[in-house]
């Protein structure tokens, strides 16, 4: 795989011999590049810019390490280019384009300058991506954030609404969390929070949707889940918390427990109806002594 940096070094200055001032067809094209901080549009349109130079069968990006962006159109092929895109030592991830037939020394010259124009329209696309990322994820554990959790909730109503499945919402709060804090301290308090969202991650099967809905309480919508399967689930969720010890590390062992509210999605909900129906479940596990499971009743 080539490495394209840019800007280029001396002596590797842009093949065309255009001179400077970009043609019209650039020019706008260039700016359809700016307009749009979406990757998947942003190679779309790239990949119409090229193809008037360059017949390709299909491309296929992969975002920086860690970024878990991966694009593809049309259908990869015996023939590629590809290149590690990189501006000024910011690593911009990898193309590839794909194609039957072997391309030339000049085609590859031409997409380089292409990739010219593409370079820092991407890379704001990218920095606007993980800003978006971060904005909802909790820094602390990793998990979604609440301002992430009310549209994930709603897209996952409408679509068990459409295709007649059940969902179930489980609350999860931390036992005498309090106490944590002020015997082993405020940081020993977050490895305690961190312990558990990672149980219930590995609890929980992957495309069930998990929150940190705030200080130590959590929240799971367990898709496609019905009140007895989720009563299930959450008491092996309550049992893998119990049996475990949280090692901090100064090398003590925290043993803490949960409680959980669960309440099973009716008609006409709405996330804040899903949340307040577990929530008050949750009440009600806390009031029944704790490290207990509640379903909500009405
Ligand atoms: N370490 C740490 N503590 C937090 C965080 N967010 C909230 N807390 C603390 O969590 C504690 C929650 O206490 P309470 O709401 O009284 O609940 P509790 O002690 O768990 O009692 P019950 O829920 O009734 O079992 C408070 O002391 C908060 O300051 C956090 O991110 N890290």
């Amino acid at each position: 795989m080539a490495i394209f940096r840019f800007p280029r070094a001396q002596g590797q200055a842009a093949h065309s011999t255009g001179g400077d001032t970009p043609s019209p067809g650039v020019f706008d094209a260039l700016l359809r590049l700016q307009a749009t901080l979406d990757i998947e549009e942003l190679l779309a349109h790239f990949t119409s810019l090229i193809s008037g130079e360059l017949a390709i069968d299909g491309y296929s990006y992969t975002g920086p390490q860690d970024s878990a962006i991966r694009c593809q159109s049309g259908h990869t092929n015996r023939h590629a280019l590809a290149y590690q895109l990189v501006v000024d030592a910011e690593q911009l991830g990898e193309l590839l384009v794909y194609r039957a037939r072997p391309f030339t020394e000049h085609e590859s010259m031409g997409l380089e300058d292409m990739l010219c124009l593409l370079v820092y329209p991407l890379r704001n696309a990218l920095r606007y991506q993980e800003a978006l990322r971060t904005s909802f994820t909790d820094p602390l554990t990793g998990l979604g954030n609440r301002s992430n959790m009310y549209p994930q909730i709603q897209r996952e109503i409408s679509l068990s609404h459409r295709e007649s499945r059940q969902a179930s919402l489980l609350m999860i709060d931390i036992d005498h969390f309090k106490c944590i804090n002020d015997s082993h301290g405020h940081q020993s308090g977050d490895q305690v929070i961190i312990c558990i969202a990672n149980i219930i991650r590995s609890t929980v099967r992957d495309f069930d949707l998990v929150f940190r809905y705030g200080g130590e309480e959590f929240a799971v919508l367990l898709v496609n889940t019905d009140a007895t399967r989720a009563g299930h689930v959450a008491e092996r969720l309550r049992h893998n918390v119990d049996q475990h010890s949280c090692r901090m590390s100064d090398g003590r062992d925290i043993s803490p427990t949960i409680s959980i509210g669960l309440s099973a999605l009716h008609d006409h909900d709405t996330p804040q109806s899903l949340i307040e129906r577990a929530d008050r479940a949750l009440y009600r596990a806390k009031a029944d002594g704790r490290n207990c499971v509640r379903e909500y009743v009405s």
